[in-house]
This record gives structure tokens, C-alpha cells and sequence, in this order.
């Protein structure tokens, strides 16, 4: 697994009312495999998680990814971290199933057949290859978050990401999708209101107004938080 780290992490951001705190100082080393991040809206969830990417850069603090700051090797770290969204059109910019696919494949394969070749094997390892020709505005929500989540994972990353990824799907396309998480064999950090998801994790993290109120076994944490809302 690797090894995610927070230290003293700040985030401050500049709203119409001057300079607010979103993340009190935090410090956390992320080592288990997989990892929930729970709690009410706008407790501080996907601030935690963009942190682990740069998508969101720490006030003050580092964010080390192994042995990569955040801050001055991003793009290493986002090679390493891949990140899956909650709004799956977030990350489809194709116009086809397999053209988006091939997009994210094109750091590992030079010519473009080679990549639509790899790209078919992607689709056809998470069961989306007759959708391939397929426009992906024309996908289910649950076709939409599996593809975007095999587009990630065609880029081999150690490390996962996703924020709220089952929040605009059904409950049986909700399942898919977080068993498909939770058995990847890379690490995983899941932002969730899930909390069934929550608590088949190795780790929990409760958030409150900016702070993580309640850090252990994922099982413990969700009991703690269910008994608490
Ligand atoms: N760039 C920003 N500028 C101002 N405020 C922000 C910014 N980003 C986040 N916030 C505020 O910080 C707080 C935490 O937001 P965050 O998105 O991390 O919460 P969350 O726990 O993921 O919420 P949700 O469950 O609703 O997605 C919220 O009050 C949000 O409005």
C-alpha cells in the first residue's frame, strides 16, 4: 500500500466574507487499503480527499504521496492517485465509450490502434465492451461511473480516490460500484454518505466542521456516527 500523508494540513479559502477555515490542522498517515471518509455535507470530506491529488493544495502543511510532496510533484502524484468524481461526466470527454478510454491510455501507448486495442481490453475486463461504439451520452448513470472508474484504473494507479462515487446512482448500480471498489487490490479512499459502504472499510475517518472528529475501525466509526445523527 502506499503511504498517505498529511501533515499539519490547513485549508483556508477567500470567500465574500474574508479568509475561512475549511480544514482545521490536520495530520494523518493513510496506510490500510481501503479507507472510508464520512460525515455531514460540507464537513470536509472532499476537501480531505482532493488534497490527496493537489486537486485542492493545503493553506499550510504538506501532503506527501510515498515519498512525493503534493505541492512540487503533482504530476507524478496524480499518475500515482487517480481520482473518480462523484458526476461521472466530469471525466467522459469523448464523444465515444471507447475513444475515452483510449484518451486516458495515451501516456502508455504512442500510435492510436495500439491504444484502441488496449482500450477494448479495458471495456471488455469490466463488461462494457459492446457499449464501445457508443456515444457515452447515450450510458446509464451506472455504465457512465463504471466507465469513468475503469478509465482511472486503465492508468494503473496505486491509489484511488473517489469522491462520492454511488451518490447519483441507484441502489443496484450503487452496489456494483462499491463492490467494485472495495475489491480493487489497490488502495482505496472513499468519500461516502453511504454508510454501509462506510463500514465494510479497513478505516474510517468522521469529519465535522472541518476536523476529523472520530478516526478507527471503519465498523466503530459508522456505529459511533449512526448513534450520533
Ligand atoms: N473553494 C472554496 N471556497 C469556499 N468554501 C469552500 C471551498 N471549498 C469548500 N468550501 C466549503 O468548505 C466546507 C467543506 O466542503 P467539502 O466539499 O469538503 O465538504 P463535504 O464534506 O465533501 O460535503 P458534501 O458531503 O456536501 O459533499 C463547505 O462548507 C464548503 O462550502
Amino acid at each position: 500500500m502506499s503511504r498517505l500523508l498529511l501533515d499539519r494540513v490547513v485549508v483556508n479559502a477567500t470567500t465574500a466574507d474574508g479568509e475561512v477555515e475549511i480544514l482545521a490542522e490536520t495530520s494523518l498517515e493513510l496506510t490500510e487499503q481501503r479507507i472510508a471518509l464520512i460525515g455531514a455535507n460540507g464537513s470536509g470530506k472532499s476537501t480531505l480527499a482532493r488534497l490527496l491529488n493537489g486537486l485542492v493544495s493545503p493553506s499550510s502543511g504538506r501532503v506527501v504521496v510515498d515519498d512525493l510532496d503534493v505541492a512540487e510533484e503533482g504530476r507524478e502524484v496524480r499518475r500515482k492517485v487517480g481520482f473518480v468524481f462523484t458526476d461521472p461526466s466530469a471525466q467522459l470527454v469523448m464523444p465515444t465509450v471507447l475513444e475515452d478510454v483510449a484518451l486516458s491510455l495515451r501516456r502508455f501507448h504512442r500510435s492510436r490502434r495500439a491504444r484502441e486495442a488496449a482500450a477494448r481490453t479495458v471495456l471488455a475486463a469490466y463488461g462494457l465492451e459492446e457499449l464501445a461504439d457508443r456515444s457515452v451520452h447515450a450510458l446509464s448513470g451506472g455504465q457512465r461511473q463504471l466507465l469513468a472508474i475503469a478509465g482511472v484504473l486503465a492508468c494503473e494507479p496505486d491509489v484511488v480516490v473517489a469522491d462520492e462515487p454511488t451518490t447519483l446512482l441507484d441502489l443496484a448500480n450503487s452496489r456494483m460500484i462499491g463492490d467494485l471498489l472495495l475489491s480493487l487490490p489497490q488502495q482505496v479512499v472513499v468519500c461516502t454518505h453511504d454508510l454501509e459502504l462506510a463500514a465494510r472499510c479497513d478505516r474510517a475517518l468522521l469529519l465535522s466542521g472541518g476536523r476529523v472528529v472520530l478516526d478507527g475501525p471503519a465498523a466503530e466509526v459508522v456505529d459511533h456516527y449512526r448513534a450520533s445523527v
